[in-house]
């Protein structure tokens, strides 16, 4: 794409911020519920074909977590921001759900919603959702209570740090999700592997990786705050992930349909890994 051919050429991108005190200075303007409302209200929150891009990621997850090969006692998400809906059908597998976000903006967020309080975002089109699709009849309250009483730690994070949590995680993670978050805080491809090698830290070894992200997308907007991304493609994923030493098991990609191309970023598609950290690691 020209976005890419620009990136390659080293061109100055439209606002695009190069470095990672650039990038945080940008995310000081980031409004979580205008992120909400581009990404997880209708045209986007549209539960009504799988053609559209929620049911096709909640089925991603949902059919990753289906076999129950991925379990155990601790799953981490890295780069929470202020939503759940990633956790719906991992929280099923795992005792302790830990979530993470770089801005307290969002750790309170997700608290809100995690404490049941008023005002929180509504999560429950989502949840039926994902009850409808994993087909075992579950009341949609049942699940949600699940996930609030799993959602343990909400804590701060940085990729950018080899031991993103600020002190090493022990146990180490069973699993590792991590949805919409490396390649919007990534400057570029080589952040972006770094970042995810930073991520290994947190997970044991045969530990499982799933990571949910934007293919192709420059910036994205979350109110006053205009982010820029790094463009992946498919094959960048491919050689992130084995740069990183995880073993790819699974890469679906979807491809973004012109109604939902709405201006709040300029994503082309998403892609679903799912990776595992070898047992030597
Ligand atoms: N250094 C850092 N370390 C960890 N997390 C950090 C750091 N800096 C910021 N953060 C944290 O990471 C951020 C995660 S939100 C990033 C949004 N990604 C782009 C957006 C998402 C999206 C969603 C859904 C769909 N779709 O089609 O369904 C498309 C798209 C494409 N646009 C935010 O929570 C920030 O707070």
């Amino acid at each position: 794409s020209d976005k890419r051919r620009r990136w390659r050429r080293g061109e100055p991108q439209p606002l695009a911020m190069s470095s990672p005190a650039a990038l945080r200075e940008g995310y000081e303007h980031f409004d979580p519920r205008a992120y909400l409302r581009n990404n997880y209200l209708p045209p986007r929150a549209d539960f009504s074909s799988e053609e559209f891009v929620v049911p096709w990621k909640l089925r991603c997850l949902a059919e990753t977590f289906a076999s129950g090969e991925i379990r155990g006692r601790t799953l981490i998400d890295v780069g929470t921001g202020p939503t759940i809906y990633q956790l719906l059908s991992a929280c099923d597998h795992f005792e302790e759900i830990v979530a993470t976000d770089y801005l307290a903006v969002n750790r309170e967020e997700l608290g809100r919603w995690a404490r049941g309080e008023p005002g929180a975002f509504d999560w429950s089109p989502f949840i039926q959702h994902v009850c409808k699709i994993e087909g075992r009849g579950e009341p949609w309250q049942d699940k949600e209570r699940r996930l609030r009483q799993r959602l343990g730690r909400i804590l701060p994070i940085d990729v950018h740090r080899p031991e993103p949590l600020g002190t090493p995680l022990r146990p180490r993670a069973d699993a590792l999700l991590s949805a919409f978050c490396l390649e919007a805080v990534s400057p570029d491809r080589a952040a972006f592997v770094r970042a995810l090698a930073h991520l290994g830290n947190l997970l044991r070894p045969g530990g499982h990786v799933l990571l949910l992200g934007a293919l192709g997308e420059s910036f994205y907007l979350a109110g006053p705050a205009r982010l820029p991304v790094v463009p992946l493609q498919e094959s960048d994923v491919r050689e992130a992930l084995a740069a990183a030493g995880f073993a790819l098991r699974e890469l679906r990609t979807y491809a973004m349909p012109p109604a939902l191309r709405t201006g709040v970023d300029d994503v082309d598609g998403v892609f679903f890994a799912h990776a595992q950290k070898p047992l030597e690691g």
